[in-house]
């Protein structure tokens, strides 16, 4: 059976495919979702056109890493094939599986590096189904047409809201204390146990999750400074400092919510802890990337730092089990000896809410993608839309070009498409890479095929859709 990507690629086999069935018949009204897409009030009266240059049942759907059910349920209506697994798969299963399907969804564990991208032929669409896009060689995908999407903020209050447990949980030693008694030890003590009020939160990253988590802070009667490398307005009465350094000598404690990249790679280490206060605290639901390790450990035997919480891991294992032992990180033993210290296995987004939300949102994000072209949301391409083509108008066609930003594309493009009569169009690009999105009105099986080749023949090319 013929894939999306190859009969987008090789439009011979995109037309002859389409003309076993008319372009009108696969015509039914969209979810409910699709069509606030649509031109603001006339999405009540007009019916959008769910466009699709292929039968649904071909898309082939991979979801990893125990995707909710939401966002199962809502690929699954619009009869697409879905398999579904639980957990994250190595990288040579991936890549076995990534060959043959259109739309992938991940969560944070399953890298998505250029090694497994350039063996999925197939792959339209990758669906972040969480906050970071780390696991993703973004890049790699863009060059290649491959869209990407996740979800910025649906877990950011359940991030937030662990971070405040941890912060009482730790100034506390709630969980020593714990553990003590599971033991069958009674041991009531009052030495170093503090009330959070009045301490004070530095946050590194003030962006969704830092600043929700200001908000609660100052609720409990503590007060923030943040960090960040870009200037952000101030919630309540936080206040931003000029450097990490600054916020490190001034918290109590320490949380860190900052993406991975090369500039937050050990952030934290030796040079920082002795930045600290004596007896302070450090969070990491970040990711794991951002905390030295073995320095952490060398600061709290020291004492310099009183607790820490952690829930993020420089390796973390592909699904549940017993694996969170020294073959995957060095330093494992060492770390679970140390007193005070709460570890959690990534579970910050881990709520009923936060991933029921989350699987709505990329899945909608997916099936607007893959049925419209629509790339608002995506985190490497151009974030393009135009209102939707209708049930009345029988014999149009949405073209979509990936090209790369190159002078003159536009000129060769309208060239192309001159002898019909563009309805609309849209383009935009960024960095390398631009995105077009044409309506052309009045056109035949035989034209899309003519648009088609002849677009694909442009040296720009990197992806051309012809949707209907
Ligand atoms: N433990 C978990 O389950 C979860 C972890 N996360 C992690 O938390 C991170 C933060 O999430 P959000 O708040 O939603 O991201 P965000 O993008 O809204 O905020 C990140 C902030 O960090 C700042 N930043 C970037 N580089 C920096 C640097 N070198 N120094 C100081 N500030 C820097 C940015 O300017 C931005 O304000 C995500 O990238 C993800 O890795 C997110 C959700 C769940
Ligand atoms: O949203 C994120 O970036 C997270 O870290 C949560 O990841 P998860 O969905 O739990 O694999």
């Amino acid at each position: 059976m013929a894939s999306a990507r190859d009969i987008a690629q090789r439009p011979e086999r995109a037309v002859s495919y389409s003309l076993s069935v008319s372009p009108t018949a696969t015509m039914h009204s969209p979810p409910s979702s699709q069509q606030s897409f649509a031109a603001g009030g006339l999405a009540s009266r007009i019916k959008p056109k769910q466009l699709k240059p292929f039968i649904t049942t071909d898309i082939k759907i991979l979801l990893l890493e125990n995707v909710n059910q939401s966002g199962r349920d809502l690929l699954t209506k619009q009869g697409y094939q879905v398999e579904f697994l639980k957990s994250s798969l190595p990288e040579a299963e991936l890549i076995e599986k990534i060959r043959d399907v259109h739309v992938i969804g991940i969560r944070s564990k399953t890298k998505l590096t250029e090694k497994v991208l350039r063996e999925a032929k197939n792959l339209l669409v990758i669906g972040c189904f969480c906050i970071g896009t780390n696991q993703v060689d973004l890049t790699y995908a863009a060059k290649n047409g491959i869209a990407v999407f996740n979800s910025p903020f649906a877990n950011s209050r359940s991030v937030a809201e662990l971070v405040i447990a941890e912060i009482i949980t730790l100034a506390r030693q709630l969980g020593d204390r714990s553990n003590e008694m599971h033991r069958g030890t009674w041991n009531k003590v009052s030495a170093k146990c503090w009330e959070v009020r009045g301490k004070t939160l530095g946050i590194v990253g003030y962006g969704h999750i830092g600043s929700q988590l200001s908000v609660l802070a100052e609720a409990m009667g503590m007060s923030v400074v943040y960090y960040d490398v870009v200037t952000l307005m101030a919630i309540g009465t936080a206040k931003q400092v000029p450097t990490l350094e600054a916020l490190l000598q001034e918290a109590d404690f320490v949380t860190l919510h900052v993406p991975e990249t090369p500039e937050t790679k050990n952030m934290i280490s030796t040079a920082q802890f002795e930045q600290m206060k004596s007896g302070s605290y450090l969070i990491n639901a970040s990711r794991g990337t951002v905390v030295d390790i073995p320095a952490l450990i060398n600061a709290m035997r020291s004492g310099k730092v009183a607790g820490a919480a952690l829930d993020v891991y420089p390796n973390e294992p592909g699904g549940n089990g017993d694996y969170f032992n020294s073959s995957l990180n060095t330093w494992g033993d060492d770390l679970r000896a140390l007193n005070n210290l709460i570890l959690t296995p990534h579970i910050g987004g881990s709520t009923e809410e936060a991933q029921r939300a989350i699987g709505v949102e990329v899945a909608e994000a997916l099936v607007r993608y893959i049925n419209q072209g629509i790339t608002i949301g995506s985190v490497n391409l151009p974030e393009i839309t135009l209102r939707s083509l209708t049930l009345d108008e029988p014999d149009h066609a949405r073209v979509i070009y990936i090209h790369r930003n190159v002078p003159g594309v536009l000129r060769k493009v309208n060239e192309i498409l001159a002898d019909h009569n563009v309805d609309k169009q849209i383009s935009d690009s960024k960095g390398d890479i631009a995105y077009l999105m044409a309506d052309v009105s009045d056109v035949k099986v035989d034209d899309i095929k003519e648009i088609s080749d002849s677009l694909e023949a442009l040296s720009s090319k990197i992806l051309t859709r012809v949707l209907y």
